[in-house]
């Protein structure tokens, strides 16, 4: 069966937005029960906590307006991505209570889940990092833990296969001398530039490994850590604002290891390795060999309705098809939100985990542009989105020990980051065959895109040019990697950069910030305090930025925070405004 769209297919046609479906409830229920049949994919005690998380607070919700504020949370989280749903767990847990108000109709955003004939389908990346049992930053596994959730994983073999041009293909293994291994043998003469790279990342992921992660806008934590480790945060400063491409090139000259680094890089920032932030290109080089890429049995959807169950367990709520329209401020701070239906909330803090752009471009009715947000603005752009396609196909059409991931860049290392130019593909059912019906596996392929390609059609014309454009993809695999693909399809899906834009909510449907030209590394990347009291910010438009574990590290910063502000963890009032002041200058040098 082919259809082209995105969750759910009903919904998507360029007129129409979530809040206009007819029976977005009963959808949910449904969902629900199909999910409780799955031999894995949840079980019947997380599910049902997740529908009565749901219904208890639209309960209380229906009443005409909650706008007493003797009806006031501690925190109110505008969103459910990993972000949002990290930070409200970790203020749960701390004894807040919380409110998390999602627009969709289950947790996730960009990292939940649909099910379509069968085929449980990962929205976004199923690369997992932070999902191991071991060190300190294994943070997706210590954000389920501290609300009591454990989930299976499967531990990938290759974090990804490259295919790059020049016919350079590369395996990069789990364990990390197998990987090494392999690159040295096809650029022997670079061996030396090879090993002193990847241990400068080693260097900094040791540093950052050996840390207590909390918040870095917080004082008594950071100067702790400095006193306790002063020279893995001394490391950790000296490397804060260089980027991965100029340290790649104080030891490598060959020009193909050059853009090998910037493919490596580009895989987890969207840009090449030069605009890279040397602490996040650490991060995740050797994350994928330390604790290894695991990806968690039953969908990375999971993760997000074990974090929402845990939510409620620990006495805090969620409520979906909750549209927040404006933040409101009461002499300046931010006491509550607005719904698209009228409904109010208030709380003594608000978090939210809608992208910058879209927090201070629509949900905030300030006059002016706070200075930082116009700092952020003139440092970082949005990222492309993607243009990505959902299929399911026979089994057969794979050769034998495919792996996971792939990354394909064909004939040109200047089309890295140009739209449509590389192309990503994850086949989770390498895994975890219990995501497709017997004798199938999931191919979810993805490039970027820019929404502007996509504007000003007419419906007609919108759904033919995402056949046509998805084909191409599709063929380019088929030459590459997989003869025979296009006859093997038996389900597809295809979502644009308009379709990012309904169903996760991101301004233009972007991916994330982008640097607008060579950053300072991490120093101009905004915490989550803002220029507004009581409003924070999380997720990827926060330190340090995209990814599913870095959101997941701001939503540690975030409540650890805020935590502190609401006088549930350690604070000093006096430090904290030096030290606010501190990072809000070295933002406006960076
Ligand atoms: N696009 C991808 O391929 C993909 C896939 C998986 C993970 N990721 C990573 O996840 C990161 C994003 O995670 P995140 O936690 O920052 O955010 P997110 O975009 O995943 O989640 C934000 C959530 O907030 C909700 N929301 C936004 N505005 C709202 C409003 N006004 N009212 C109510 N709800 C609202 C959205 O519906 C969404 O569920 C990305 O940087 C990316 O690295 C991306
Ligand atoms: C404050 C000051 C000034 C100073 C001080 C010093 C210090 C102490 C510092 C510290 C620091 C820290 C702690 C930091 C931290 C950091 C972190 C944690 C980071 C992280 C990061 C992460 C990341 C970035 C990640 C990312 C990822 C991603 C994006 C992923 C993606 C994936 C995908 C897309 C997939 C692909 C696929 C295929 C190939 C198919």
């Amino acid at each position: 069966m082919l259809r082209l769209g995105f969750p759910p297919p009903s919904l998507f046609s360029p007129s129409k937005t979530p809040e206009s479906q007819s029976k977005p409830h009963s959808f949910a229920r449904r969902r629900s029960s199909r999910c409780l049949r799955r031999k894995r994919g949840g079980n019947l005690a997380e599910f049902k906590n997740l529908v009565t998380a749901s219904i208890s607070v639209e309960g209380a919700a229906a009443t005409p307006t909650v706008d007493k504020r003797e009806e006031e949370f501690d925190a109110i989280v505008i969103g459910s991505g990993i972000g949002g749903l990290v930070a409200g767990t970790q203020l749960a847990v701390k004894g807040a209570r919380v409110l998390v108000l999602e627009k969709y109709l289950i947790p996730g955003g960009s990292s939940g889940f649909y099910e379509r004939d069968g085929f449980t389908f990962d929205v976004g990346s199923s690369v997992m990092f932070g999902f191991s049992d071991k060190g300190n930053l294994n943070l997706i596994t210590q954000a389920l833990e501290a609300v009591g959730h454990k989930m299976e994983v499967v531990p990938d073999p290759t974090t990804v296969h490259f295919h790059l041009a020049d016919d350079l293909s590369v395996r990069v293994h789990r364990e990390y001398d197998d990987f090494i291994t392999e690159l040295v043998n096809k650029f022997p003469h670079e061996k030396e530039g090879i090993n002193k790279f990847y241990g400068i990342c080693w260097k900094i992921y040791n540093a950052l490994n050996s840390l207590e992660l909390k918040s870095l806008e917080e004082p008594v934590y950071l100067f702790g850590q400095f006193f306790k480790k002063p020279v893995d945060c001394l490391t950790l400063a000296y490397y804060l604002p260089q980027n991965a491409g100029v340290i790649a090139r104080k030891f490598i000259k060959d020009p193909h290891v050059l853009s090998f680094i910037d493919a490596e890089c580009f895989i987890v920032s969207t840009v090449n390795a030069m605009k890279t932030p040397m602490i996040n290109a650490s991060m995740v080089l050797c994350d994928r060999h330390f604790g290894g890429i695991n990806y968690p049995v039953g969908g990375v959807g999971g993760i997000a309705k074990a974090l929402a169950n845990g939510l409620v367990d620990k006495g805090s709520q969620i409520l979906y098809k909750a549209n927040v329209t404006s933040v409101i401020l009461d002499q300046g701070k931010a006491v509550g939100v607005r719904l698209a239906d009228g409904r109010k909330f208030f709380s003594k803090t608000v978090i939210s985990n809608a992208t910058r752009w879209d927090t201070f471009g629509k949900l905030v009715k300030a006059d002016d542009l706070p200075e930082e947000e116009k700092n952020f603005q003139r440092i970082y752009v949005k990222a492309p989105s993607f243009l990505s396609i959902h299929m399911g196909v026979k089994a057969s059409v794979l050769p034998p020990d495919t792996d996971c991931h792939h990354f394909v860049l064909e004939d040109d290392w200047s089309r890295l980051e140009v739209p449509y130019g590389s192309i990503f593909l994850s086949i989770p059912t390498v895994l975890d065959s219990s995501l497709a019906p017997e004798g199938h596996h999931i191919l979810h392929i993805f490039t970027t895109s820019r929404i502007e390609d996509w504007q000003g059609l007419s419906i007609k014309d919108y759904e033919e040019k995402k056949e046509l454009v998805a084909d191409e993809i599709i063929k380019r695999l088929e030459n590459k990697l997989f003869p025979g693909l296009r006859n093997s399809i038996v389900f597809k899906e295809v979502g644009t950069p308009k379709t990012h834009r309904r169903f996760l909510a991101r301004n233009n449907g972007t991916y994330g910030p982008m640097p607008r030209n060579v950053p300072k590394g991490l120093l101009g990347m905004p915490f989550n305090t803002t220029a507004i009291d009581g409003l924070y910010c999380v997720g990827d438009s926060c330190f340090p930025g995209q990814g599913v574990i870095a959101v997941a590290f701001s939503g540690i910063m975030c409540a650890h925070r805020v935590a502190a502000d609401l006088g549930l963890e350690k604070r000093a009032p006096a430090l904290d405004t030096a030290l606010l002041g501190l990072l809000r200058w070295f933002r406006t040098i960076a």
